[in-house]
């Protein structure tokens, strides 16, 4: 079969996005690990499906894989870039969407000049919610990650991240979570790791290492939970500014019972097609 496919990038997070609406196509975890890899396949963070809603509310349902196959709940950048991709394929002419994702319904705004607004809905510190193994509490949770203890808020916005707060951003913090943090056992279904650098009240530095990719460019829910767990912590005002390695995102929290708003870029980098 030969597949049509876009492929975008919120601040260098990259997707390859197809559109499911126009022709029913389904992916197995094999077809997506070729796809993903960057000399084999096309090479993509996340593979974004497109596909008419279930829900007669909603404008669309869209689905999220990683390039490892697994498909997960949310993505933050996927959300702008899908926004992006069903106005320019003029699937729809709305400006606000509502999409169902694995995560529940979420509501998309594009702004004039492209920059979408994303409601990602209302983040949970309960460690249950992740699932990470442990009693909730207010306080910081230790870990221990090979012989070295780091000191973590777990936040799920949908999708399960730790946040851990550093002094100095270096790469070999990141580099070395893979399967200490990543794979702990304490999170069974894994998690996304993320490390932030508070500058200020309201701008932090952030890089994440992404459950079932490895580090990327950005990452949308993560910089949500990273501004989230600074603001629950103290550290952080409810409106942050993260600057990620592929650029800067603006996140808003007014606290608890409120959604966050999550506000970037979307790009389009080319069209292609290729046998499934
Ligand atoms: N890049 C994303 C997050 C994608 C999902 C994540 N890797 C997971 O497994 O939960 C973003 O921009 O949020």
């Amino acid at each position: 079969m030969l597949l049509k496919f876009t492929k975008m990038h919120g601040l260098g997070n990259d997707f390859v996005v197809v559109d499911a609406v126009s022709r029913k196509v389904f992916f197995n975890k094999q077809q997506i690990e070729k796809l993903s890899d960057r000399n084999w396949g096309i090479g993509f963070d996340q593979l974004l499906v497109v596909e008419p809603p279930t829900n007669p509310d909603m404008d669309f349902r869209y689905r999220i894989y990683n390039s490892d196959g697994s498909e997960v709940e949310h993505c933050g950048n996927g959300a702008r870039c899908f926004a992006k991709f069903v106005l320019d394929r003029e699937l729809t002419n709305k400006r606000i969407i509502n999409v169902e994702t694995k995560r529940g319904a979420i509501q998309l705004r594009v702004l004039d000049g492209g920059l979408v607004t994303v409601d990602m809905g209302e983040p949970s510190f309960d460690p249950n919610d992740l699932p990470f193994t442990a009693e909730p509490s207010d306080a910081l949770y230790s870990i221990m990650a090979g012989d070295v203890e780091y000191f973590m808020t777990p936040v799920s916005v949908g999708n399960p991240h730790a946040v851990i707060k550093v002094d100095q951003l270096t790469d070999d913090e990141v580099a070395t979570v893979e399967t200490l943090i990543e794979c702990h056992e304490r999170f069974p279904r894994k998690v996304n790791v993320g490390f932030m650098q508070v500058i200020s009240p309201d701008e932090i530095k952030l890089r994440v290492y992404e459950r079932g990719v490895g580090e990327t460019q950005a990452c949308g829910t993560g910089a949500c939970a990273a501004v989230v767990a600074g603001i629950k912590q103290g550290w952080l005002s409810p409106k942050v500014t993260a600057h990620l390695r592929g650029g800067d995102l603006h996140i808003e929290w007014q606290g608890e019972g409120s959604p966050i708003l999550m506000t970037g870029p979307a790009e389009k980098v080319f069209e292609g097609q290729i046998y499934l």
